[in-house]
């Protein structure tokens, strides 16, 4: 018998995408796939996709006027004629007219006759998520680091826009106070779906006394409050975003139910006496040795057989395979810190930290958040 050594099985794989690359980049072979009856479809979903990925700025752009015009919210209030529209945004007819079919096109409107315009299906889903529309608007910081990609990837991350926004938290506390609101304002309008899928997907009401570190304004907390009546519950958070935390709890009539912490995970050390240590949306932040002290503390302060409970996007979720690398990679890049991790990647920084045991918990929507729970 013949056996295979590993080399022959690359220089397989490298040979065979070469070929395939060949035949898909040769004009011959295209002009052939388009017109032949069982290879047309393909080709016109593929292009298609093509399409979409060489042009998304442009429909990124269409949501970004749509949103700073209010266009959306205006419609919501039911159909209106277009010189009504136009004056409501202070936008001239024509060019009102412009946004209204490109924004038809991308199903956030819809014509309904002549001169009537009314709220697309995908507009009155984007106007219920108000973590959507935050995100559309904070986009602006994003793109304007992303105009000149190559100088982004150049230069090593940060140092634009976004990262002038992040700075607060790099700077551990010192930022402004804008900045401290701008960002937590963010992170709270995005938490609400995210902190549904989580406490959908796994059992809290085992464990006594949760921690939630990087807990931002505490809406995580407040989510968990309200479904799991007899968990006690604490927050970690750098001390300026503590403080808007305590009073966020303070409104929602649960300054007692919560006991807040302020410092700096990466120095100070975490809180002991909690079965349960959650990570929402934290440790993709953080680059690798940031984010492997940050475990080490955790796992400092967990009781054995203590719990973690990791929730983020992740990168090669399947079915989601853009949001991870292309948007997290390139979003958490112009920030200047952290990158999206595979499940994988991140069982194994768990591995090297000391936790026995980790588990993939499955999410209803793994595109915006997915699980993984690891035993100290
Ligand atoms: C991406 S936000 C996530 C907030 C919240 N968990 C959520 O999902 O909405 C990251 C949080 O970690 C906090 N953070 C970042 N660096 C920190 C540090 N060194 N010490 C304590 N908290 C930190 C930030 O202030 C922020 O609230």
């Amino acid at each position: 018998m013949k056996l295979t050594r590993p080399d022959d099985n690359r220089n397989w794989r490298e040979r065979w995408i070469a070929w395939r690359n060949r035949i898909l980049a040769d004009p011959g072979f295209q002009r052939f796939a388009v017109r032949f009856p069982l290879t047309r479809g393909i080709v016109r979903a593929r292009a298609r996709t093509m399409f979409d990925l060489v042009a998304g700025f442009t429909y990124s752009q269409t949501i970004a006027a749509c949103v700073e015009l209010g266009l959306l919210e205006l419609l919501a209030a039911g159909p209106l004629a277009i010189e009504e529209i136009a004056a409501r945004v202070d936008v001239p007819v024509e060019g009102t007219e412009r946004l209204l079919r490109a924004a038809a096109a991308l199903n956030l409107t819809q014509r309904l006759d002549a001169t009537r315009w009314a709220l697309g299906a995908d507009g009155a889903a984007l106007r219920g998520n108000g973590g959507i529309v935050e995100m559309v608007a904070h986009h602006r910081l994003l793109y304007a680091d992303l105009a000149d990609p190559v100088g982004l990837l150049r230069r090593g991350g940060g140092g634009g826009q976004l990262a002038h926004y992040w700075t607060y938290a790099e700077r551990a506390g010192e930022g402004d106070g804008d900045d401290v609101a701008a960002y937590s304002r963010l992170m709270a309008a995005s938490q609400p779906l995210v902190a549904q899928h989580i406490i959908d997907s796994y059992g809290f009401g085992r464990h006594a006394r949760m921690l939630d570190v990087g807990g931002g304004e505490a809406r995580f907390v407040r989510a968990v409050a309200a479904r799991v009546p007899r968990l006690a519950l604490s927050m970690f958070d750098l001390p300026a975003v503590g403080a808007r935390a305590k009073a966020a709890l303070l409104a929602a009539g649960l300054g007692n139910r919560v006991e807040i912490f302020g410092g700096n995970f990466l120095e100070d050390p975490l809180p002991h006496g909690h079965d349960l240590i959650t990570l929402v949306r934290v440790l993709h932040d953080h680059d690798d040795a940031p984010a492997l002290a940050l475990l080490r503390a955790v796992h400092a302060a967990l009781p054995p057989g203590g719990t973690l409970l990791i929730a983020e996007p992740m990168a090669g979720t399947r079915g989601a395979e853009p949001s991870g690398d292309a948007y997290f990679g390139l979003y958490l890049w112009a920030m200047g810190s952290g990158r999206p991790r595979t499940a994988d990647e991140i069982r194994r920084m768990l591995r090297m930290t000391g936790f026995a045991e980790s588990r993939i918990v499955p999410t209803a929507l793994p595109l915006t958040v997915r699980i993984i729970v690891a035993t100290r």
